[in-house]
C-alpha cells in the first residue's frame, strides 16, 4: 500500500542523515496522500538507513494503524495536528539540525538575510514554545507560531519543516540548516542585515513558481 509515499518518506530519512540534519534515530518524517489521506510516517527510534519501504507505518489521520509491523513516531500526534490545520500540506519533517538548534535553544527566531532563507522557508524563521516530546502538544505550538513559513524552531528541541510535498518539506529543512548556519557565520564578524520584507516576497515567488524545470 502507498508504496511510491512510503519510498518517498524513507528518501527523504536517510537523507536527513546525510545532510547532518538527526544523528541515530533523531527526527522523523511523513507524508499524506492526497487521495486516501493516509499518513506515511518512520517507525519509532529505528534507524533510517537500515529501514526499507514495508517499515514506513500507514495511519488514518485519527492515527489509526492501516499497514504496519513498527509502532510509529512518538511525534505522530504533532505531525496528525499539523495535517488537520493545515490541509494544503502533504510533507512534515523533524529534525535536530545543529545551527538551527541553536537558535532554537536560545529562544531566538532566525532573521531573514539571507535569500535562502526567503527563497524556501518564506521569510525569518519562527520560534515556537517549548513543549514536551510524545504529548501532542508539539503540533499546536508550531500551528500557533509558523504561519505561512515551511518551518520552524521548537524551543529548547529541534525543527519542524513542512511542505506541498514530502521532496518540499526536505528542501525546507536541508535549506533552513544552510541559512542557519551562515547567519551564524555571520553574527560572528558583525550584524548581519535582514532583506527587505518586498525582496523576500520577490525571492519567495521566484522558487514557488519560476525555479528549477516546473516538473
Ligand atoms: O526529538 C525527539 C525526542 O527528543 C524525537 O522526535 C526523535 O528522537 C524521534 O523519535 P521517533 O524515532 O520518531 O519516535
Amino acid at each position: 500500500m502507498l508504496e511510491e509515499l512510503r519510498k518517498e518518506v524513507l528518501e527523504a530519512a536517510v537523507q536527513l542523515v546525510r545532510y547532518g540534519l538527526v544523528t541515530l534515530t533523531g527526527g522523523n518524517v511523513s507524508g499524506r496522500d492526497k487521495k486516501s489521506g493516509y499518513i506515511a510516517i518512520t517507525p519509532s527510534g529505528m534507524e533510517y538507513e537500515k529501514l526499507s519501504t514495508e517499515d514506513i507505518v500507514i495511519v488514518d489521520s485519527k492515527g489509526n494503524m492501516i499497514e504496519g509491523k513498527w509502532k510509529a513516531s512518538v511525534d505522530l500526534k504533532d505531525h496528525l495536528y499539523i495535517y488537520i490545520n493545515k490541509p494544503n500540506l502533504y510533507g512534515i519533517i523533524h529534525t535536530h539540525s545543529p545551527y538551527a538548534c541553536s537558535f532554537a535553544m536560545l529562544h531566538q527566531e532566525i532573521p531573514c538575510c539571507s535569500t535562502t532563507l526567503a527563497n524556501e522557508v518564506g521569510g525569518s524563521v519562527p520560534i515556537s514554545k517549548y513543549s514536551p516530546v510524545g504529548e501532542g502538544g508539539i503540533g499546536s505550538a508550531v500551528i500557533e507560531a509558523i504561519g505561512d513559513k515551511n518551518a520552524c524552531l521548537l524551543a529548547n528541541h529541534g525543527v519542524i519543516a513542512v511542505g506541498i510535498s514530502v521532496r518540499h518539506a526536505l528542501v525546507a529543512a536541508v535549506m533552513l540548516e544552510d541559512g542557519a548556519k551562515v547567519y551564524h557565520l555571520a553574527k560572528c564578524k558583525g550584524n548581519p542585515i535582514p532583506l527587505d520584507p518586498s525582496e523576500i516576497e520577490k525571492a519567495r515567488n521566484v522558487f514557488l513558481y519560476e525555479y528549477g524545470q516546473n516538473d
